[in-house]
């Protein structure tokens, strides 16, 4: 679209819908090379190829229980039948229960051929030479069967998922010490403002801790990316690329907060124009509006999000998340999104799409999505009670309470 917002010398922005930007931003890079990593350190990282299992889940016939592997047709109430062995779990002998007789089995342990049933050791007098039988079972009963889980061969995960502890556990049981997946996203945050000091520092009159720093750096991690390198500093453009060339050459998205405003400091701004590649974005949202995308002189894209600190966590949220995750190589790159009610009266921009914090309310069953922390964009104090956005389309203006709105879910699914 032309940019309306050229003017008083100010350099040209292309103006777009959230969707449009998002679109933009996730066509800057695709998923990274493959790599073969241990299964410790798998977790979190997306298959590169589908995963088949090398064994039949279980491997062999196991015991469900602690008790006696029998055979049904032995089973009577009051029958007395000897023990003939005892097979604990780890017993690797192939063992035979003779007709008439039983055999002492633990949970997980195999059962011996000609056993078909195995009776849980509470209905017997828990005998060990001859055990009394005090109930029955049906035929069959607590024999897990072989590979009644999975087959061996089995496609038990497919490219594109992302690893939590059940996938985990599930290539473990399966036999796969080292797994194909993407590489991780490097991500590297560089952080401008003159007012900022680190965390800890007293702040003197016109300063403010770095937080965006920090808080981009953890939401990178929990996206799954690795990051290289969390950088603060002034306003002034060369210093900016500087730090944006050393913070590229290690790193496969570099996220800049601050300086992409209209203001006569807005450095970030001034160095991607100056380098070339930067596009300037009015973005029809809120917050999140001043938007820019550069890519250094290596190829690295740069992502520049605003500088007020809930600017800069909701443009991660709709631009770089979805990015990292394609990188990653995660099938799904986009949060969850429902449907929930809205806990009281909500404004909206006209012509913005807002974003608003918000915490989901499970108490009734259904969701409510309670507004935190207002909507400006300086306002910190309830980001870490929001669990989710609430996605108020960029032609409403106004949601009655009760009414049904569309909602980010932001917490972690992966697990
Ligand atoms: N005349 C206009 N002024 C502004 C406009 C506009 O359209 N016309 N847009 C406003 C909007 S919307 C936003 S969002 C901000 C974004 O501006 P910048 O990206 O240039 O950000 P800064 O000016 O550098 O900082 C904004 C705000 O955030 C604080 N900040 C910055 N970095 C950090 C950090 N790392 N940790 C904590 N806080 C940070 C900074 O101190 C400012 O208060 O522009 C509006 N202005
Ligand atoms: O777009 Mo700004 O992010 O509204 O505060």
């Amino acid at each position: 679209m032309a940019d309306v917002l050229a003017g008083a010398g100010l350099p040209v922005r292309t103006v777009r819908t959230l969707d449009e930007h998002a679109a933009a931003v996730l066509a800057l890079a695709g998923p990274l090379a493959p790599v073969r990593v241990r299964l410790a350190d798998a977790r979190g990282r997306a298959l590169a190829v589908d995963v088949r299992s090398a064994v039949d889940l279980p491997p062999w016939e196991s015991s469900a229980m602690d008790g006696y592997a029998v055979r049904a047709a032995d089973l009577h109430v009051g029958a007395v039948l000897d023990v003939a062995d005892d097979v604990p779990a780890g017993d690797t002998r192939v063992v035979r229960v003779p007709a008439g007789a039983v055999v002492r089995i633990m949970t997980g342990a195999p059962v011996p051929d000609g056993a078909d049933t195995v009776l849980p050791v509470e209905l017997t007098d828990g005998g060990t030479r001859r055990v009394r039988i005090d109930g029955v079972v049906a035929a069959g009963a607590h024999v897990r069967r072989r590979g009644e889980d999975v087959g061996t061969g089995d496609v038990v995960l497919r490219a594109g998922d992302v690893l939590g502890p059940g996938a985990i556990g599930l290539l473990a049981a399966t036999g796969h010490a080292h797994v194909e997946v993407h590489a991780a996203p490097r991500v590297a945050v560089l952080s401008t403002g003159s007012e900022l000091v680190a965390p800890g520092v007293p702040l003197r009159h016109g300063q403010i801790h770095e937080s965006n720093g920090p808080q981009l750096a953890a939401a990178a991690a929990a996206a799954g990316a690795e990051v290289v390198d969390v950088r603060c500093v002034t306003d002034d453009v060369d210093a900016v690329r500087a730090a944006l060339n050393d913070l590229g050459a290690r790193a496969d998205v570099v996220v800049t907060t601050g300086g992409v405003s209209v203001g006569a400091y807005d450095v970030v701004r001034d160095a991607l124009l100056a380098d070339g590649t930067g596009e300037l974005v009015h973005v029809r949202m809120q917050p999140g509006k001043p938007q820019a995308v550069g890519a250094l002189a290596d190829g690295t894209p740069v992502l520049a999000l605003p500088g007020n600190p809930v600017s800069s966590f909701v443009s991660f949220e709709v631009f770089v998340r979805p990015l990292l995750r394609r990188m990653l190589g995660a099938r799904d790159v986009h949060r969850r999104t429902l449907s929930a009610a809205a806990a009281e009266d909500l404004r909206s921009p006209a012509g913005r799409r807002q974003l608003l914090r918000a915490r989901l309310d499970w108490t009734g069953g259904a969701p409510v999505a309670v507004p935190v922390g207002g909507p400006g964009s300086h306002l910190l104090g309830a980001l870490a009670r929001a669990d989710a956005l609430i996605d108020v389309p960029q032609d409403v203006t106004h949601v009655a309470a009760g009414d049904p709105v569309a909602v980010i879910d932001l917490r972690e699914h992966d697990a």
